[in-house]
């Protein structure tokens, strides 16, 4: 495809990957790396051969067997050197007749041996040329694409593929792997209540039979799970065990209305958008677009031409202008060429044709690529019809730019786009030719402040009349755009509800800020930092005896204070007294907030990741920092008695508080521990751990285990 185009190589085949019918294209990203890397490929080639030649002889000769000569003859670089040697020996004196069409058959003089003649190599290069084509679609078809999708080994004897019917089923797993056995389901019951009430509202509705209108997209019991496999490599065998990706999703996406997914990278949420979309086979489960089921070849072939995607990762041909892209789309999912204002550029036209009949030739139907296909002509079969529509005027193109502020930059090709130009261009593509469900997987990634602002209120006007469904990892973006959020981790739903709501039952309360004024009384404090301490002291005193309260935050100029929701009640008159006396306090302003949705998500987070590390009884390295003792704790234990420092005074010994964190990829470390203490009288280790971890006996490496403590009974003993 690389010389359709008028500016450069063929659009990646690897941006059509999602888009086919039964999940991604059939590995085009692997046609897109041959492509890529032809040239490489030839040159190992050509070094390859000549490699062989040097060792055995260039075997169009009479002293190599003809069956040598025929493998040989299957790589058509080989029939060229050979035909270019003939043609070298044909015309190698003046007297030399060369070789004409009417003597192709026979032997040239100057060739002594004559094992083939220029005709053979006519024959051998359309022959080799058929070879290699049906083997490159049927390579492209059952190699694993980024998704891991394929069709089956004997795709081809499956009537189905040949008339583009149901029963084009897709695999999952490379070819050469087996695949592990799949692990059973576990029906995990949510912890949250709203979660768990949300879950029997579509388990009652799926068993009623209940069509609900006003929702989009009902999802019943959705799993996922990346089959394990094992890779037989060249020297070595990779085992990866199956991954449960999606735990069972049971959720309600109302029209008119935006749902939030938010979780951790590696939540579930791409997979999640997968299953709908049809990139990703689905497990067990459902989930319903618009009463369509997305299990069934023809509902998801007709959920298609309702749903707009802005995938994660750009999926732009680098070649293509914004404009072009947009026109592209448009006539992909057949919007009337009357609609459409801009002129068609060439290159457009004869890319979309090309690639038609490349198609229509190698027996696929466009649908299988072009996921929005919906209106594509399919009868239409006439190429100039489908020209002219292209050269139409195109309205929706100029609209959806502007929209997105990318008309100045309408005419530059999307290769030298920057990433939030090209996040923008996604989201326009999305929204073109207005879908019913729109899904946008973090669509403001890498857009500055301004632009992405914009772009939000783009959204916010695109919620009505469609459902919208957003993953994102700005809380703000979910905070401002969201009607509902649904935060998901480790494949599981963990709360669903809105952000006032989220805050409310899992924030840690309200938020406090203090700031203090530089001056006291109109003038300038010259020792400003020793007042301020004064007035910060007298402020953490205030809110310790009437909240018990200590900082979260402070600074010299303000002190922040995270108050639990159950004091609540207290509030309003401890803010009028502190209030009356902020002069006293050098108090310059007050402020007085719910805790953030970030706050909400880490919890959530930190909270599935201890689950996992308790269940899984994972165990990290504990180093005092004091003495430099080393001991194992289990991942997630907050309160850790130290073996080996018992003694007659303190025949308990020591403990620390352990302080936990999360690192970047959610995996929880220890970020600090508190003085060792003396374990206060009558704490018992925790019942639910191993007798091992309970009793402290060495564990791994002679690393001693350290006692985890209850912490409720070391909290309550320290208030009493
Ligand atoms: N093709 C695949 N084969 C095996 N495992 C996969 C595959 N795709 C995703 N996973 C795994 O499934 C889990 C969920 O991945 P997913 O991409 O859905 O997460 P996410 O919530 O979208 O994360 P992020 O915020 O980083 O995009 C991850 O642990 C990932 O490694």
């Amino acid at each position: 495809m690389e010389y359709l185009t008028e500016h450069g190589p063929a659009p990646n085949s690897a941006g059509m990957e999602y888009l086919t019918e039964h999940g991604p294209a059939p590995n085009s990203a692997g046609m897109g790396y041959l492509i890529k890397d032809r040239k490489h490929e030839i040159n190992l080639n050509m070094s390859c051969n000549m490699s062989l030649v040097t060792a055995f002889g260039f075997p169009y000769a009479k002293s190599i067997s003809k069956q040598y000569r025929i493998i040989w003859s299957f790589f058509p670089p080989n029939l060229l050197a050979e035909a270019l040697t003939l043609l070298a020996k044909a015309t190698s004196t003046p007297q030399d007749l060369g070789i004409s069409w009417s003597r192709r058959a026979k032997c040239t003089p100057n060739d002594d041996e004559c094992v083939i003649t220029i005709d053979d190599i006519y024959k051998w290069l359309v022959a080799t040329f058929v070879v290699w084509f049906v083997l490159a679609i049927y390579f492209d078809n059952i190699i694993p694409n980024v998704s891991g999708v394929r069709k089956s080994v004997f795709y081809f004897l499956n009537p189905g593929y040949w008339l583009g019917r149901s029963g084009n089923k897709v695999k999952e797993g490379g070819i050469c792997s087996c695949i592990g056995s799949v692990p059973p389901e576990e029906v995990i019951s949510p912890d949250d209540e709203d979660v768990l009430e949300e879950e029997n509202l579509v388990k009652q509705q799926t068993k009623d039979g209940v069509n609900d209108p006003n929702i989009a997209v009902q999802i019943r019991g959705l799993r996922k799970t990346y089959p394990g496999s094992t890779n037989i490599g060249c020297c070595k065998c990779k085992k990866n065990s199956p991954y449960q990706a999606l735990r069972g999703l049971w959720v309600n996406f109302a029209k008119d209305q935006l749902f939030c997914l938010l979780g951790p990278n590696g939540a579930g949420k791409t997979t999640a958008i997968n299953c709908l979309t049809g990139i990703t086979p689905v497990t067990s489960g459902d989930a319903l677009i618009y009463g369509l089921s997305v299990r069934s070849s023809i509902g998801m072939s007709k959920i298609r031409k309702l749903i707009g995607v802005c995938p994660q990762f750009d999926i732009l041909w680098d070649a293509l202008s914004g404009k072009e892209h947009l026109h592209l789309f448009a006539s992909i999912k057949g919007l009337r060429p009357s609609s459409i204002k801009s002129v068609c550029e060439q290159v457009v036209c004869v890319c979309v044709f090309h690639f038609r009949h490349a198609l229509l030739f190698t027996g696929v139907k466009m649908s299988n690529y072009l996921d929005i296909s919906t209106t594509v002509k399919q009868n239409d079969s006439s190429d100039s019809a489908f020209l002219l529509d292209c050269s139409s005027e195109m309205q929706v193109t100029e609209k959806s730019l502007a929209e997105v502020r990318l008309t100045e930059a309408a005419k530059m090709r999307a290769g030298s786009y920057s990433g939030g130009m090209k996040r923008r261009l996604s989201v326009a593509i999305a929204l073109i030719g207005d879908p019913k469900l729109v899904i946008l997987d973090e669509p403001t990634t890498g857009m500055d402040p301004i632009t992405r602002r914009h772009v939000w209120d783009i959204i916010e006007n695109a919620k009505k009349g469609r459902a919208i469904v957003l993953t994102t990892h700005s809380m703000e973006e979910a905070d401002i755009l969201s009607d509902g959020i649904g935060i998901m981790a480790k494949g599981r739903l963990r709360c669903i509800g809105t952000s006032i709501r989220l805050k409310s039952r899992f924030g840690t309360g309200f938020i406090a800020n203090v700031s203090f004024a530089s001056s006291t009384n109109g003038q300038s404090t010259p020792n400003g930092g020793v007042v301020s301490t004064a007035h910060h002291e007298a402020v953490k005193q205030f809110f310790k005896h009437h909240l018990n309260v200590v900082p979260k935050e402070e600074n010299k100029s303000f002190l922040t204070f995270v108050i639990p929701h159950d004091r609540e009640v207290l509030l309003p008159n401890f803010f009028t007294e502190l209030q009356e006396r902020a002069s006293e306090f050098g108090i310059a302003d007050i402020q007085l907030g719910l805790t953030t949705l970030e706050e909400v998500f880490l919890n959530i987070a930190k909270q599935a990741e201890l689950e996992t590390a308790t269940a899984e009884g994972r165990l990290v390295t504990l180093t005092l920092a004091t003495s430099g003792t080393s001991t194992e704790i289990p991942v997630g234990a907050r309160f850790v008695g130290i073996p080996g420092t018992e003694s007659a005074e303190n025949p308990r010994g020591n403990m620390v508080e352990v302080y936990w964190d999360q690192d970047e990829s959610g995996t929880l470390c220890i970020s600090g521990h508190s003085d060792e203490t003396p374990v206060p009288p009558n704490i018992e280790p925790l019942a639910s751990l191993a007798p091992a971890t309970r009793r402290g006996i060495l564990g791994r490496g002679g690393v001693a285990r350290g006692i985890v403590l209850d912490p409720d009974q070391i909290i309550g003993s320290n208030s009493h």
